[in-house]
């Protein structure tokens, strides 16, 4: 049939092997087209995913997955995979909920090594295997795939110091682009740069050779390979004075990454080794999508397009974004402080701080996909002068509690953790939703803890927090805020008082901020039913306030609301402050239950959750029945 696609018959990875090159850079054509055509629907990692396509295809039809293993890093460019793996038929459910998740999922397939998501961990993850193959004695291959951007991170420098210890054969193929969300930043980008340079890697090949015959540095370090394979790396190899050789690991020179035949060769080659082995592979964000590579920050993840235009296709807002909310405040308060310091790890666009490095360069710093260095950064701005916040995804702030907790709050170091996408955020699933934050921030002494309700509670809470000074997190949702005025002048607010929205005598809910409007209509729906609800803003999750907490236990019922886990979250502290208080007072404590929620539009999901108005009044409902 004329319009037959190769991608239609490929069932398994198997399939692959039965293909020629030029019918793999076929498929690679069919798998651009089929990627685009889905997320122009659902959205997704669109530019990442382009960009990996051939990687992907000449991984599988060399490897014999899942036996061998494919280890993806934060898995965002995994889409090409999930088509050759048996998941085609289903792709159209990208990223919906119980649909096909947009990064690897070991229980959607057993193609899929490891549930990724956050950066920099796929080179533990494929050592460890390494190791387990090694204690068992096992053959099959390993080969982790892992971003330019996502090598800087600090997990990866230490995975890279086991792996050059180890010497255990794996192949990391380091797909370089030049870009993490944003521009790649960082001393490795700049080296990787020196390598990619086809000056300098050309008329290094042939001192290599005179290299390889001496047997230098970089003879030892090749001396793990196979008498064949040593043979062939050695026209690809970089001169010793690079670190990854430097290290025990040896590196090829760049590839072209959309050249399926090229890389199947080097990877051939790699995979021959008999110790690690980094194969540099150079690829375009966004390749085969005009759009894509030409704004490949907008298309790292996106909503759905046009794909005529590559422009989006937005549903019109009634408010601003939260994030857009924070980025303008703080633009305002450097302007009023120049103490003030903005800090971002690889997410200067997701947390607002566009306008911000425009505005003071000097004052922004990007330190790459490296979250505990960007917490322990902010410790030594503290110390010297400066008032540094921190804007963090709250998932991403995950790797940096230690810090969070030694570096900071130890010393009561006047530094703000801006922790956006708090709470469920939708598509991006498990890994993502911040659902911790209220947790790892409340349990540390001396921190003090925000959760604005609206647009205008952010204003000042950030506000409060740099006046207030001392350790502070400040933790708002993804999307769009309240739609309410923002104040012209922030107001600082004193710790530990809320604010009272609705009085009422039946049943008080103390509500948390972005569950504060939720509550507020259950309430209301609550009184049309006949029972009188108090709803306060508790706005302070740290210190609490112990008074509207006692006022609440007058009422038959007290009810706490929380977008974080209920398990060691906020409601179980107003349930133990209670009892320092020592009132006995039925309590409903509602949050996220102990477990881990799937992806889904995040109105869908709280609605499951019964945490939207409706689900909030219910558990009332059914709460003062069973009194
Ligand atoms: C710990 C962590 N921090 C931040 C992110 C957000 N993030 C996802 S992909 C990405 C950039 C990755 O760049 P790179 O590794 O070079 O892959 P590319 O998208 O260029 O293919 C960032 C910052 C994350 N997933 N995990
Ligand atoms: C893969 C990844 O970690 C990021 O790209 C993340 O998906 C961004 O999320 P937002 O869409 O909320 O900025
Ligand atoms: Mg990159």
């Amino acid at each position: 049939m004329a319009n037959e696609r190769i991608l239609d018959v490929v069932d398994s990875p198997a399939d692959l092997k039965l293909l020629t090159d030029d019918e793999l850079s076929i498929l690679a054509r069919e798998i651009r087209e089929q990627i685009i055509t889905t997320t122009s629907k659902t959205g997704g990692h669109v530019a990442s995913s382009l960009g990996a396509v051939e990687i992907i295809l000449a991984v599988h039809s060399l490897l014999n997955c899942p036996e061998d293993k494919f280890v993806f890093d934060v898995g965002h460019q995994s889409y090409a995979h999930k088509l050759v793996t048996g998941r085609r038929d289903r792709f159209d459910t990208l990223r919906t909920f119980h649909g096909i998740s947009g990064f690897p999922k070991p229980s959607e397939s057993e193609y899929d090594v490891h549930a990724s998501g956050h950066a920099s961990d796929s080179l533990s993850v494929a050592v460890g295997l390494a190791k387990a193959r090694a204690l068992s004695g096992g053959t099959n291959k390993i080969v982790a795939l892992i971003g330019d951007a996502a090598l800087g991170g600090g997990m990866a420098f230490e995975a890279l110091n086991y792996i050059g210890q180890a010497q255990l054969p794996m192949v990391i193929i380091l797909n370089d682009n030049e870009m993490s969300i944003s521009r790649n930043v960082g001393a490795l980008m700049k080296h990787l740069g020196y390598l990619r340079t086809s000056s300098s890697y050309r008329t290094t090949r042939d001192r290599v050779q005179e290299a390889m015959e001496q047997s230098g540095a970089l003879g030892s370090a090749l001396m793990h390979f196979g008498r064949n394979a040593k043979e062939s790396m050695k026209q690809f190899v970089i001169p010793h004075s690079m670190i990854f050789e430097q290290l025990g690991i040896v590196c090829t020179t760049p590839v072209d990454g959309h050249n399926i035949h090229e890389l199947k060769e080097m990877l051939s080659t790699c995979l021959a080794a008999d110790g690690p082995v980094l194969m540099h592979v150079v690829t375009k964000k966004g390749a085969g999508y005009g759009p894509a590579m030409a704004e490949p920050t907008r298309f790292h993840g996106t909503g759905p397009y046009d794909i005529a235009t590559g422009k989006a296709i937005k549903k019109s807002a009634k408010a601003p974004s939260y994030t857009s909310v924070f980025g303008e405040a703080l633009l305002n308060e450097a302007r009023a402080d120049e103490r003030i310091v903005a800090i971002t790890a690889a997410m200067e666009s997701g947390t607002g701080l566009t306008s911000f490095e425009k505005e003071f360069p000097d004052r922004f710093i990007d330190v790459g996909i490296c979250e505990e260095n960007a917490a322990g950064m902010a410790a030594g701005l503290a110390i010297g002068g400066r008032k540094p916040v921190f804007a963090v995804y709250s998932t991403f702030l995950q790797r940096a509690i230690d810090q969070l907790i030694v570096n900071n709050a130890l010393m009561n170091l006047d530094v703000v953790f801006a922790i956006d996408r708090a709470g469920l955020v939708g598509a991006d699933g498990p890994t993502h939703h911040g659902m911790f934050d209220l947790v790892y921030t409340r349990m540390v002494p001396n921190m003090r803890v925000l959760a604005p309700s609206n647009e205008a509670e952010l204003v000042n809470s950030l506000h409060t927090a740099l006046v207030l000074g001392g350790p502070f997190a400040v933790r708002y949702p993804r999307g769009e805020a309240c739609g309410v005025p923002v104040p012209d002048k922030p107001e600082t607010y004193e710790p530990g008082v809320s604010r009272l929205v609705r009085e009422g005598s039946d049943v008080a809910i103390l509500a948390f901020g972005n569950m504060v409007e939720p509550a507020n209509e259950a309430a209301a729906a609550l009184e049309e039913a006949g029972l009188s609800v108090r709803v306060v803003d508790m706005r302070w999750v740290k210190p609490l306030d112990t008074e509207a907490i006692r006022r609440a236990a007058e009422t038959r019922l007290v009810v706490t609301v929380e977008d974080g886990v209920v398990e060691g979250g906020v409601g179980e502290e107003v349930l133990a402050e209670l009892a320092r208080q020592d009132v006995k007072a039925p309590v409903l404590t509602l949050g996220i239950p102990d477990r881990y929620i799937m992806q889904g539009a995040p109105d869908f999901l709280m609605h499951e959750l019964g945490l939207d108005a409706e689900g909030i009044a219910a558990a009332i409902e059914e709460k003062l029945e069973a009194l």
